[in-house]
């Protein structure tokens, strides 16, 4: 998390007349016990930034490799967790203790009167779900009675001493609130104060405190400045990702309208331009050195971070990272380092917390489940463990596609990371988000005081099967289930016991590998709004609370349930994404790291692409009706589906041509191929700037805004040259399984236009039916007609919620 005041603007609370409305609701309200929650979240709305996000334990402990694991590269990767510190002073001196969240003393007086300790009470008290019995569970008792005192004393102190400390919203976790209005928003009143942060493993030592970058800042004490020269990053990335530009402003400028557009535990998002193609927008993620880390730390972790996720661009459903890039200070940014990545229209949190969400209908909310699972497959596949999963690390793309994102705590799980024979290597630490983070790892969690024999390496592949689960649960519920994933939290409590209660009396083998019988059904409280005892078997069997019989992402991929979930879009999709192109190379000692963006003209004057002058010359762009015909004249070398990435291969196509790009013998071919993409591309974002328009009368080809560009006039040239009868992809066959995305769009545009009353007319019924989904336009006849016809509409969710900063967000973007 950044902690400038620009940051604040990204996610920053509900206005004060939401708050005010939202109080007068619970104060109208009946349940006392919710109220008091609520009512004093909202008051603490007013606490600015440190409330924007869930504060996240400090972890002293360290997450580390386990003991198989010969390097331990986890180590590595370690963020601090002192985040927490950081991020949030007034909670410095935080008593620790088992309850995790801080409560003022309002609502921790009505926590405490609410909370159930199943193990104090008899077992027909506690459950109120099930059959009304619980398991019998030794484990942990005896460790239980001891906390139970200590969270005895330790409530007595917090209710004197830590009044009114900044703290989530516990209330929020699984209440249902007599006003129905409430209920949609997962993580409380705030959204911004309910996004938890991620929690990085802190195994710094503490001798570096003396690291002279500790003291370097830019007025923010939160924000330390790496000191100068900055590090090339070539000099940390492997030869094959290599980068022909390190600099930022050689290739892309800021956005006019430079507002963050999101911001996380170390990094802050805003849009760059390509300094070469108008529609070349992408995201910078700006990374920021975190606490007590030193410049060396801060390179190593994000040339990994930068590593694992160009290793993993190369499907659908990963946000694409292009380069990892020298950032100059500007009014906008601090000197470091940033990726360029593919932008996203928003996460899957901001779609989770509109007042919308809870009417989606549970076919779209299997398919958003289902798109990430099979982004989390696809990591797993190629040797990476995400490890921080969480519905705010879900992109949503303008064609409502899930992207992965955030691999700032991800690892290869491998003992030796590229051999995937070798075995899993085990981690060590508190790291993650919770409610998302498992049980096991929530053993390490400092503030939590759990003797050390509970803290066992863990399986990090585990972890990301039980954050599905629980974000499934999360997206079916419209809110997280509970605050924290371990027993000191009453609601985990009791789902523990429900769970074991199922399993005793229900379905004993429900754990067994391959059962796949009904799940918990609405008796109890986490599968109730599921209505389903199928889906309810693949959430709960994520969400075991045990590691050892959790369902793995091949289990999961075998039930039948999640097989038989229709999706809009197929992992082996291709993508419309294509790499930013980099023109010029400013070299290292040219450059001034607080140089700001240099206009186009004066990049053209200097560029070191002996290409660049030519490519203006030579380009000649196809028409539409040509590429309509033949649009696969190029084909992309993708990495379809679950195929395996080669180690460090991350450098795609495109980014190798960026850096050949000085080779003169291929420059005519690649100028060629560019310009046709890019007239592709450009004509692919006005056919879908049209579709998407929600435009309630026809929207004719005519309709067009009379900007007269060339695209636009090829568009009309093409749209008005389909003929009725669709000849797919023109005279040249394509083989269905080499029909790319764009071929797709072409031809369905062609049955579109078919099923119109008019093949120049774009009608209300096929605008609105053209969902923001690759599939949307499937086409029942064409080469893809073997795949499902689903259209959703994920980005259609409506919110009657206002002013709310990440709303606005996303609006903006
Ligand atoms: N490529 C992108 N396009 C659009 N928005 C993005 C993009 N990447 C990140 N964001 C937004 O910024 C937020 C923070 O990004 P990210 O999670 O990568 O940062 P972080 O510092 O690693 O966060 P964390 O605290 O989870 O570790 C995301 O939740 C998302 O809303």
């Amino acid at each position: 998390m950044t902690g400038n005041g620009k940051d604040r603007e990204v996610h920053k609370s509900p206005s004060v007349s939401t708050l005010k409305l939202l109080g007068k609701r619970l104060f109208n309200s009946s349940s006392h016990t919710d109220n008091s929650s609520l009512l004093l979240s909202a008051e603490q709305l007013g606490n600015g930034r440190s409330l924007r996000k869930r504060p996240t334990s400090p972890s002293i402990g360290g997450a580390s490799s386990g003991g198989n694991s010969p390097s331990s590269s986890a180590g590595a990767r370690q963020r601090s967790a002192s985040l927490h510190k950081k991020k949030n002073n007034a909670s410095a001196g935080f008593s620790n203790g088992p309850v995790s969240s801080h409560k003022s003393s309002a609502a921790l007086q009505d926590l405490i009167k609410h909370s159930n300790n199943p193990y104090l009470n008899s077992p027909s008290d506690i459950l109120g779900t099930g059959t009304g019995i619980a398991s019998t569970r030794d484990r942990d008792r005896t460790f239980l009675d001891r906390e139970k005192e200590k969270e005895r004393a330790r409530d007595k102190e917090r209710n004197t001493h830590h009044a009114g400390l900044p703290q989530r919203s516990n209330s929020m976790a699984s209440h249902h609130f007599p006003n129905e209005n409430i209920i949609y928003n997962p993580y409380g009143i705030s959204p911004n104060h309910a996004r938890p942060d991620t929690a990085f493993a802190d195994t710094l030592n503490m001798k570096n405190e003396n690291d002279l970058s500790f003291y370097m800042h830019d007025g923010n004490s939160k924000i330390r400045m790496l000191p100068l020269p900055i590090a090339n990053p070539n000099d940390f990335l492997p030869e094959d990702m290599k980068q022909y530009s390190v600099h930022l402003t050689d290739n892309f400028a800021f956005d006019t309208d430079n507002k963050p557009i999101g911001s996380g535990g170390s990094s802050e998002v805003r849009k760059v331009k390509s300094s070469y193609r108008q529609k070349g927008i992408y995201a910078l993620k700006k990374l920021n050195m975190i606490y007590h880390e030193s410049p060396e730390k801060f390179y190593k972790r994000c040339s990994k971070e930068f590593i694992i996720a160009k290793h993993l661009s190369h499907n659908v459903h990963i946000t694409k990272t292009f380069y990892l890039l020298k950032v100059p200070t500007t009014t906008y940014t601090t000197r470091g380092w940033g990726f360029i990545m593919e932008l996203g229209v928003k996460d899957l949190f901001q779609l989770m917390e509109r007042t919308g969400w809870k009417n989606v209908p549970f076919s779209e909310k299997y398919c958003l489940f289902k798109q990430v699972a099979q982004g989390v497959k696809f990591c797993h596949d190629n040797g990476i463990a995400h490890r921080d999963l969480k519905p705010e690390n879900v992109l949503i793309s303008k064609e409502g596609v899930c992207k992965l994102t955030d691999f700032g705590i991800s690892d290869w799980y491998h003992v030796v990371p590229h051999d995937y024979t070798s075995p899993v290597k085990t981690c060590q630490g508190m790291i993650g988000s919770p409610p998302y983070t498992p049980p096991e790892v929530m053993y390490f969690d400092a503030k939590k005081h759990y003797p050390e024999r509970f803290q066992k390496p863990y399986d990090p592949l585990a972890m990301d099967s039980y954050a599905l689960g629980v974000m499934l649960i999360t997206m079916i519920n419209n809110i997280i289930p509970f605050i924290d994933s371990c027993n000191t939290d009453a609601r985990f409590r009791e789902f523990e016991v429900s769970y074991d209660n199922f399993i005793n009396h229900q379905n004993p083998h429900f754990r067994d590998k391959g059962c796949h019988k009904q799940g918990p059904g609405s008796e109890y409280s986490l599968a109730r709004n599921f209505k389903n005892t199928d889906a309810t078997r693949i959430a709960w069997r994520l969400a075991d609370p045990n590691p050892a019989t959790r369902y793995t992402m091949d289990d999961l991929f075998e039930d039948p349930f999640f097989q038989q979930i229709e999706t809009c879009v197929e992992p082996d999709d291709d993508d419309l994404v294509r790499a930013p192109e980099l023109r010029k190379s400013t070299s290292v000692s040219d450059f001034t790291e607080n140089s700001l963006d240099a206009s186009p003209e004066q990049e053209t004057i200097h560029t070191s692409n002996p290409f660049l002058k030519k490519e203006a010359i030579t380009s000649k762009p196809r028409s539409m009706l040509e590429i309509a015909q033949s649009p696969s004249l190029r084909q992309k070398s993708k990495v379809k589906g679950n195929t395996k990435a080669k180690p460090h291969d991350g450098a795609d196509e495109e980014d190798q041509r960026s850096i050949k790009s000085k080779q003169q013998e291929h420059s005519e071919d690649l100028n060629e191929d560019e310009e046709r993409d890019e007239t592709m591309e450009d004509a692919l974002n006005n056919v879908d700037s049209l579709l998407e328009k929600p435009t309630p009368t026809s929207t004719k080809i005519e309709n067009i805004p009379s900007e007269e560009d060339s695209t636009r006039k090829e568009l009309k040239s093409m749209l008005n040259s389909i003929p009725a009868t669709p000849t797919h992809n023109g005279p040249t066959p394509v083989p269905a399984n080499a029909v790319t995305s764009l071929d797709k769009r072409m031809s369905d545009l062609s049955l579109k236009s078919e099923t119109s009353a008019s093949t120049k007319n774009f009608g209300p019924p096929d605008v609105s039916s053209s969902s923001n989904s690759l599939r949307s336009l499937g086409s029942p006849g064409g080469p893809s007609s073997k795949k499902k016809n689903v259209v959703h509409h994920h980005l259609d969710i409506t919110n009657s919620v206002t002013n709310m900063s990440s709303v606005s967000a996303f609006i903006s973007r």
